[in-house]
């Protein structure tokens, strides 16, 4: 490695925008493939590689495979366990994981025994004493329409009351060209109301303009890519207007974007725009499995893209830490941790 990535890799992270199954390495696809050699599927089907990109249609189809691969309570506390573990060599020191809850009538998985295997490897993680702060967003489909939606929401209210502060949240993502927010807003307003934060994927594609204007209304905590809400996308200035007066930070996630052909290049990548409006933006990785990448190789090509300094670089993962949905208490508990290593980094 040389002393750029070392660098990188030493920065103290925070990871908010994270699908459990989107994350999963290649060393731990090798091992889910062995548990299911019938299935006659490859680790190249699973990941997307370096110079490679496919259409975010080609994504989910990848989606599919690997939730074949991923199928029973053991398969998700593997995948979850050694997700936390791979976050935590790269140095990230906060992480908000988020995953659909599935049901698998073929090995008994049910959507609640989907997030308890989650909180499991989550707690065992820390009972081993993984330099990790670990948190748990529900996530939504939004292909799954208005009940499943509702139903995702009762289920996230009730670990939110006995997970001891472990889910915090509701994520919103799915393919963006399936179903509308429109269906989705009564589950989202429950969730808002009973004290469930929201990150929700919002613009990922053009023509969510409606859509967006509905979502952000609500309005959401955090935004997921948010790639075409500025006017230079086809968005508009109300849109931004909004994000701005509400404050809300932007999720960037620079190689899925780029992988998926929403965005066409990293230099053509939205982030300059917020960026250059002062507002908060948190670098992450979306699926490192899937795109091939980790958070400090993000943060490495974000500061190579738009030119950002060393301290710039350092600003940028520090403030992330405000953008967490834990509480101050946490927040405080980090910035100690930023303020302890910033000397032994920055020069
Ligand atoms: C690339 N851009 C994206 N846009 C929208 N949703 C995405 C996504 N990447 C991942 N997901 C969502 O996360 C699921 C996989 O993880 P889990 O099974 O939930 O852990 C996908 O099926 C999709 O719903
Ligand atoms: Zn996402």
């Amino acid at each position: 490695m040389d002393d750029d990535s070392v660098f990188y890799k030493k920065l103290p992270k925070v990871e908010v925008h994270a699908h459990l199954n989107g994350s999963v390495s290649a060393q731990t696809m090798e091992k889910l493939i062995q548990r299911k050699p019938h299935l006659n599927i490859e680790r190249n089907m699973t990941a997307i590689g370096k110079g490679q990109r496919r259409t975010l249609d080609e994504c989910f189809e990848v989606f599919k495979l690997i939730h074949k691969l991923v199928d029973t309570e053991e398969d998700i506390h593997t995948v979850a366990t050694d997700v936390i573990k791979e976050f935590a060599v790269d140095n990230v020191k906060y992480l908000e994981l988020r995953s659909t809850p599935r049901e698998e009538k073929g090995t008994g998985l049910t959507k609640k025994s989907y997030v308890e295997a989650v909180i499991k490897a989550i707690q065992q993680c820390k009972y081993d004493g993984v330099d990790i702060d670990v948190r748990f967003l529900v996530a939504i489909d939004r292909r799954n329409g208005t009940e499943v939606a509702m139903e995702t929401v009762k289920l996230a209210e009730e670990f939110m009351l006995s997970s001891g502060g472990l889910v915090l949240g509701i994520d919103l993502s799915g393919d963006p060209k399936v179903g509308h927010g429109r269906c989705l807003l009564p589950a989202l307003e429950r969730a808002r109301n009973c004290g469930l934060k929201l990150s929700l994927h919002m613009s990922e594609v053009s023509s969510q303009l409606e859509e967006s204007e509905l979502l952000l209304n609500l309005p959401p905590d955090r935004i997921g890519h948010g790639t075409f809400l500025h006017p230079e996308m086809g968005g508009s200035q109300p849109l931004v207007d909004q994000v701005v007066k509400h404050n809300i930070p932007l999720e960037i996630c620079l190689t899925s974007n780029v992988k998926g052909k929403t965005v066409p290049s990293y230099s053509q990548h939205h982030f300059r725009y917020w960026y250059q409006l002062g507002h908060p933006c948190v670098i992450c990785t979306d699926d490192k499995g899937v795109f091939c990448t980790d958070l400090s190789q993000e943060y490495q090509l974000a500061a190579s893209t738009f030119s950002l300094s060393p301290d710039a670089v350092w600003e940028l993962s520090e403030r992330a830490v405000d953008c967490i949905f834990a509480g101050e208490a946490v927040k405080q508990q980090l910035k100690q941790k930023w303020t302890e290593i910033k000397p032994g980094l920055l020069k």
